[in-house]
């Protein structure tokens, strides 16, 4: 599979700043380029806002988004160079598994012979290769999940968003789809942003950690400095160490 036009981009959120009603965030943070960065924190501390907040879903009140040398602060989310896979929802219901991967490069599916050869490719990439003809309702939940990330692999994007999106498998699954993921990340050189509840996954594929509370970043570093038990004691105290 060919890598990505785009080299790896750096995510920048600079004094962005952002309410719903009552909830305020304030976030400062880089995301190295061409890594995965896991976001972890407590149930309402922000991790989906600053996401949509990348994605273009939300505009900050204040401050820059900033994805590669590019301000991206006003575009809306169909401009940016990002793809996102949330836990559910991630595929029209009354659309193929072909055409759901097709979306990705195309939204209207008018697509070429080589956007088909792409998705052909995707779907054979991700394991879902005699499956294009499915609806989604006939496939597994884990398959629906292949599908998405095979629309991110022909939408090759340099971000790729992940909301917590292996959250409703199984733990053998949720390992199958983790290695898909890593071996995507290494073989295209995306930035990855990585929302999980999950230690374990966290650790299984990101190489640094972003920690929020309360709408603000808490604490970044390395993923083994956070599972070394050197971590934050917020942290700590998040995943119950201590
Ligand atoms: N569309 C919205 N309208 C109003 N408030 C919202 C909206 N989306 C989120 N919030 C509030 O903003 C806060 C942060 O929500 P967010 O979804 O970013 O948290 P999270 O860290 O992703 O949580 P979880 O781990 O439970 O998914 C919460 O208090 C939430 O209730």
């Amino acid at each position: 599979m060919k890598p990505t036009a785009n080299s790896p981009a750096e995510v920048r959120l600079n004094n962005v700043s952002f309410s719903y009603g009552e909830a305020a965030f304030e976030f400062d943070v880089t995301f190295r380029p061409g890594r995965v960065t896991a976001v972890m924190g407590p149930s309402g501390s922000g991790k989906s806002t600053l996401l949509n907040l990348v994605a273009g879903f939300e505009m900050p009140a204040s401050g820059r988004v900033l994805i590669g040398e590019r301000d991206v602060t006003v575009d809306p989310p169909a401009a940016r160079p990002v793809s996102m896979v949330f836990q559910e929802n991630n595929l029209f219901a009354h659309l193929t598994v072909e055409q759901n991967v097709g979306l990705g490069r195309s939204p209207s599916l008018r697509l070429t012979d080589a956007d088909r050869t792409a998705v052909a490719g995707a779907l054979e990439h991700t394991g879902l290769g005699g499956k294009g003809r499915r609806l989604p309702r006939e496939l597994s939940g884990g398959e629906r999940q292949r599908v998405a990330l095979a629309r991110v692999l022909v939408r090759e994007r340099p971000v790729l968003l992940l909301d917590e999106p292996f959250a409703s498998l199984g733990p053998a699954l949720r390992e199958d789809m983790l290695e898909l993921v890593a071996a995507m990340q290494e073989e295209r050189g995306m930035t990855v942003l990585f929302v999980t509840h999950q230690p374990e996954d966290a650790r299984r594929i990101s190489h640094d950690m972003v920690f929020i509370e309360g709408g603000r970043v808490a604490a970044t570093g390395a993923i083994g400095e956070f599972f070394g038990g050197g971590g934050p004691e917020a942290f700590r105290r998040y995943i119950g160490a201590s």
